[in-house]
């Protein structure tokens, strides 16, 4: 949350050149508070845990968070019960008719396929086409991320040689970007896919910029000029164990898998790896939360209808 001192306080400018958020009184008088509409696009198989996994983060704000969660409807989910689903989720036409504050886009184990054998593509494409207008700010994680940057932008995925697998030290590129004020100069993230996007193709392009990345891991963070859409690579809402849940899964269909790299301590699987990314996680979803959704929405966000 921003703090909030007087227009003229000596310190106000010291702060707002480190990227600290300072609100003047002015601005502050104006500002209404209503909770924000965020939706979840689950695209997982395992939805159970990523609604967790996400819930967690956005929880973790004191900001009032209205969440929906979304499912594709052209898509019969194999690992998710009817009844979960039915229970707890809707679908995009259920929720299109108002706008909404923030949305997030999921990963999605498709990776290897082209965008469009996915059985949802046609109804993504919709969906990102309608977050456009109507949407604040959308975050894509992981494949979403790939999804995102190919309808939108034309950035091709590239196949990678080995699995992007393990927990990566990254660094930021520039400073004074809200999205990453607070980070530590270095912070680590995992990652787990074998797809990557063209980093040719991004910075070719004059509306995206790589906010932060890994020397091992590449591109993490790449965000649109104006902040509506956010691209984040790697995998920061993971429990401590998701890789170690990943790697014993692929053992045990007899795949050849090399140990996700930094994670388990001494890389000996037998041992418990520590979680090192949970700072940074926290402070990637409150960062986005606040400074792209909150101070950036409308205060009455629904379209007027005559
Ligand atoms: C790159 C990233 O974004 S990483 C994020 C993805 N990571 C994960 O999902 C990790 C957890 N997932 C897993 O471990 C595995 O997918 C499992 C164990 C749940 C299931 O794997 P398998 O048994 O090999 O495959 P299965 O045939 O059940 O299909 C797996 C999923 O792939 C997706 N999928 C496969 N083919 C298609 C297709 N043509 N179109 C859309 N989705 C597809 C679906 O999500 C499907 O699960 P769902 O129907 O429950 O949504
Ligand atoms: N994180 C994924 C990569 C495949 O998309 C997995 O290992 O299940």
């Amino acid at each position: 949350m921003p703090i909030k001192i007087p227009d003229s306080l000596p310190a106000k400018e010291v702060l707002s050149g480190e990227n600290i958020f300072v609100m003047d009184e002015s601005q502050a008088f104006h500002q209404d508070i209503r909770p924000l509409r965020i939706a979840i696009l689950n695209l997982m198989p395992t939805k159970e845990t990523t609604e967790t996994q996400l819930l967690r983060l956005i929880g973790n704000s004191p900001l009032q968070v209205d969440v929906t969660l979304l499912h594709p409807r052209s898509h019969i989910s194999k690992n998710t019960s009817a009844e979960h689903l039915k229970s707890f989720y809707k679908t995009f036409d259920e929720i299109s008719h108002r706008r909404l504050d923030g949305l997030i886009v999921t990963g999605a184990p498709v990776e290897q396929m082209e965008f469009e054998e996915v059985s949802y593509w046609e109804e993504l494409k919709e969906i990102f086409e309608w977050s456009k207008d109507n949407v604040t700010s959308t975050m894509h994680i992981c494949w979403a991320a790939q999804a995102g940057l190919y309808h939108h932008f034309g950035v091709r995925k590239v196949a990678l040689p080995e699995k992007c697998f393990g927990v990566f030290a990254h660094t930021i590129n520039q400073n004074n970007i809200k999205l990453l004020r607070g980070f530590d100069e270095v912070f680590h993230v995992p990652h787990s896919r074998h797809t990557d996007v063209s980093r040719e193709d991004i910075e070719n392009n004059p509306d995206l910029q790589i906010l932060a990345e890994s020397e091992e891991a590449g591109m993490y963070l790449v965000a649109t000029n104006d902040g509506k859409q956010i691209f984040v690579t790697g995998h920061s809402e993971y429990d401590p164990l998701s890789l170690k849940w990943e790697y014993d899964r692929d053992v045990s269909r007899g795949m050849e898998m090399a140990l996700p790299k930094h994670y388990f301590p001494k890389d000996d699987p037998e041992r418990t790896p520590p979680a090192v990314w949970r700072a940074h996680a926290n402070l990637l979803f409150s960062n986005w939360l606040n400074y792209y959704v909150y101070q950036e929405t409308p205060y009455d966000i629904d379209p007027i209808v005559y």
